[in-house]
């Protein structure tokens, strides 16, 4: 790390906390208390969120082709309208209410607001209307937490022209977390972390994590969360986890923290 993190900001802890769609829609209030007393103990949030499987029914119902291709979904330009709209103005409302209910001031953004997600297109052949992030305005998520609001960011980015372009939503997560210098990224997802040959891992470390995708043991949307994982934990975020909704699962550590466990 070049730059100390308490540069950016004195003692408060900073957690970024991804809600993956296949997750989303089974949340309840107990789990949103989880997050109320984080935040009533000093914990600035910002909260990211996907939404996949509600994707996925909206483009079902309207005869839209799409797949995903290392978990990663090729929009073309019928996809990117939906995604745009089924991400921002369902899942991300939806999500910023079940919040204010649970007590959390919260407020919805996604790319556009106060260009907020900067994008350039990530491959236009490979993956059509899918961006790779160019800069976060980590101004204005600051100076919400700066005053109790939690963002809920919806991960659709915005060109230079104005082309909404498709991310997903654990690259949101793992850069507005390097952002942001984060002290922690947890991803909440529909599985207690990473399983392998019908094994839960604990711990798992880059090395591993490597092996196993090579081995064909972590695929699809599993893909993207330990990409990001350990973009993070290279950039020195502490802690980086894959849990389900119980907020148990597996903590991805540097190999050479391994012994401390
Ligand atoms: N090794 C693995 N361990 C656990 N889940 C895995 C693994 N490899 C792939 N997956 C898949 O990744 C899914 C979680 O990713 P995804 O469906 O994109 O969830 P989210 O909507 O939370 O981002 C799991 O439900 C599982 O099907
Ligand atoms: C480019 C890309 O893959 N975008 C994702 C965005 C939503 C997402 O990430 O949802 P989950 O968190 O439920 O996986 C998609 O279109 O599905």
């Amino acid at each position: 790390m070049t730059m100390s993190k308490s540069m950016h900001h004195t003692a408060r802890k900073r957690m970024v906390i991804k809600l993956g769609g296949s997750t989303l829609e089974g949340l309840n209030e107990a789990f949103f208390d989880n997050f109320k007393r984080l935040q009533e103990s000093g914990v600035e949030l910002i909260i990211t969120h996907g939404g996949g499987p509600a994707i996925n029914r909206e483009l079902a119902a309207q005869g839209i082709q799409s797949h995903t291709l290392n978990g990663i979904r090729v929009t073309n330009e019928a996809a990117i309208k939906v995604v745009q709209s089924t991400l921002i103005g369902q899942v991300n409302t939806a999500l910023v209410h079940e919040l204010t209910t649970a007590g959390i001031a919260a407020i919805g953004l996604n790319g556009f607001d106060g260009q907020l997600m900067v994008v350039d297109f990530l491959d236009q052949e490979t993956y059509g209307y899918v961006g790779a992030i160019k800069n976060i305005n980590t101004s204005l998520l600051e100076a919400l937490m700066g005053v109790g609001i939690v963002p809920v960011i919806a991960c659709v980015g915005a060109t230079e022209a104005g082309q909404a372009l498709n991310i997903n939503g654990d690259t949101v997560a793992s850069e507005v977390a390097l952002a942001v210098g984060a002290d922690s990224l947890l991803l909440v997802t529909d599985v207690s972390g990473i399983r392998i040959q019908d094994e839960y891992q604990a711990i798992a470390t880059p090395t591993l994590i490597d092996q196993w995708t090579e081995q064909g043991h972590i695929y699809g949307g599993m893909i993207p969360k330990v990409q990001g994982a350990i973009d993070c934990l290279r950039a020195g975020i502490p802690s980086v986890q894959i849990v389900g909704a119980t907020l148990i699962g597996t903590t991805i550590v540097a190999s050479s923290e391994l012994h401390s466990f």
